[in-house]
């Protein structure tokens, strides 16, 4: 075997029809959102903070190795707590090489807007996949702060900013529904005089609000005449130092409902998983094709600034077919790849719309997945925003292709799943991305009992 031969054994693995039922009760990683923010919030803040439950996937390594790399001093200790030293809000210092941000776009987005109103430079440098994904919709709005860009064409990684202080405040309307530019400018917000203020036409996920609350920022939300959510923060105000815990990611937990759901006689339980409204969707669109999920022991996580957490208890079910509103994107962004997956399997056609942010993430996901689906047997329609899918009524999908992830964790989870409902088997041929925000998402479906 040549030394790449061994390379590509290493990464490609094939997920088969599970040989009985998926079973058992289990814990999905931190949420990778709640993560990335507890290490730039704590990095700000007064004193030590405590964060139990981080997800320790790469792209929160990358945000973790870049606060080092600008002060802070973050440790993880034996027990798996980390503890943040941090260097308060301005305090950030001038890195001493390019910041790799790997495959992660919430680390790169968030950093740049949190670095615009400190007085450095520094240059964001990226994997393939990221160095291909849009970053004007950053630069625009922290252009407008005062902050300088040299973006590669298109307004690309590589990329050097030159931050500035002071910031000028700004009121800037989201053209798009991400929680990624709407946390850029509040973190950027943090160092700026006076009142910075972002209005979001459809609301997007709001662990930043919730945790710059818990930290002790002044935050201010409401609704304007047109019933946008309008958030403002002061800056120039000191954060202090905060006990975090994370909950399980149910973007993660994504993958193990619907594999429940769609392998025949499964019932699996897993617990301690965040159900915020604004990242409940998959979890609402599951149970209105029909799912049988049980939203079990509901408890806040965390206080004040928390996040409501539940035990979810999922079995097989015969799934219909599904138009999800398109307002409700913003509350399933990530969710989608798996979404398919449960649509292909359902009676009828689903018809998905308002997916256009779906080209721009790790992978273009409406082709990757239009045409990592019809490889298996799926009857799929591409749409210029989204899928339009013809289900097999619960019949399991031919199978038999191995599926390119390119570079994209949410491709490979989504076609091992499929997998597991499939005559033939799914080879995925690079499960390396997995690691990003899902590490240990292997070992957990061969202990529900999948054939991996
Ligand atoms: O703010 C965040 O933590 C994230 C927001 C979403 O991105 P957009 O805001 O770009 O939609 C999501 O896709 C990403 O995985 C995490
Ligand atoms: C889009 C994602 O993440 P990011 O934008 O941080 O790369 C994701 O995790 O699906």
């Amino acid at each position: 075997m040549s030394s790449s031969d061994s390379v590509s054994a290493a990464v490609s693995m094939r997920f088969d029809a599970a040989p009985g039922a998926l079973s058992g009760t289990v814990e999905v990683p931190g949420d990778k959102s709640i993560s990335h923010r507890a290490l730039m919030l704590s990095a700000l803040a007064v004193g030590r903070s405590r964060v139990e439950g981080l997800l320790e996937g790469e792209d929160v390594l990358a945000t973790a190795a870049a606060m080092r790399a600008m002060g802070a001093r973050i440790e993880r200790e034996a027990d798996g707590i980390w503890h943040i030293d941090g260097v308060g809000v301005g305090g950030l210092l001038q890195p001493q090489t390019a910041l790799d941000m790997g495959n992660s776009g919430t680390s790169t987005r968030l950093l740049m807007g949190l670095l615009a109103s400190h007085d450095l430079t520094a240059t964001f440098v990226g994997d393939a996949s990221l160095s291909k994904r849009p970053m004007g919709r950053v630069i625009d709005p922290l252009s407008q702060m005062g902050a300088e860009f040299t973006a590669s064409p298109g307004g690309r990684l590589p990329l050097t900013m030159r931050g500035t202080v002071p910031a000028v405040p700004i009121t800037y309307r989201l053209p798009v529904a991400s929680a990624q530019v709407k946390s850029a400018i509040l973190l950027a917000g943090l160092n700026t005089p006076g009142i910075t203020r972002v209005i979001e036409p459809i609301p997007t996920r709001d662990h930043s609000e919730r945790m710059l609350t818990g930290f002790g920022a002044h935050i201010n939300i409401s609704n304007n005449a047109d019933d946008e959510r309008v958030i403002e923060v002061e800056g120039e105000v000191e954060l202090r130092s905060m006990n975090i815990k994370v909950p399980g990611d149910p973007s993660s937990a994504a993958f193990l409902l619907v594999a429940a759901l769609i392998v025949p006689n499964s019932i699996i339980t897993v617990r301690n998983v965040t159900m915020n409204p604004t990242r409940a969707g998959l979890v609402t669109l599951l149970e209105n094709m029909g799912g049988k999920i049980i939203r079990k022991n509901p408890r806040f996580l965390g206080g004040e600034s928390g996040e409501i957490v539940y035990d979810l208890q999922v079995m097989h079910s015969v799934l219909t077919a599904i138009e999800p509103d398109p307002a409700a994107v913003p509350s399933m962004v990530d969710e989608f790849p798996v979404a398919f997956v449960a649509a292909a399997l359902a009676q009828g056609r689903s018809v998905f719309r308002g997916l256009h942010e779906l080209r721009v993430k790790e992978s273009d996901r409406i082709t990757v997945m239009a045409d990592g689906l019809r490889s298996i047997g799926a009857r799929v329609e591409e749409i210029e925003d989204g899928l339009v899918i013809d289900g097999t009524g619960g019949e399991a999908l031919e199978g038999g292709a191995t599926i390119a992830t390119h570079l994209d964790h949410r491709i490979a989870m989504s076609f091992a799943v499929a997998g597991l409902a499939s005559r033939k088997g799914v080879t995925i041929d690079d499960m390396r991305p997995v690691a990003t925000s899902f590490p240990g998402f292997v070992d957990l479906l061969r202990a529900l009992g999948a054939g991996v």
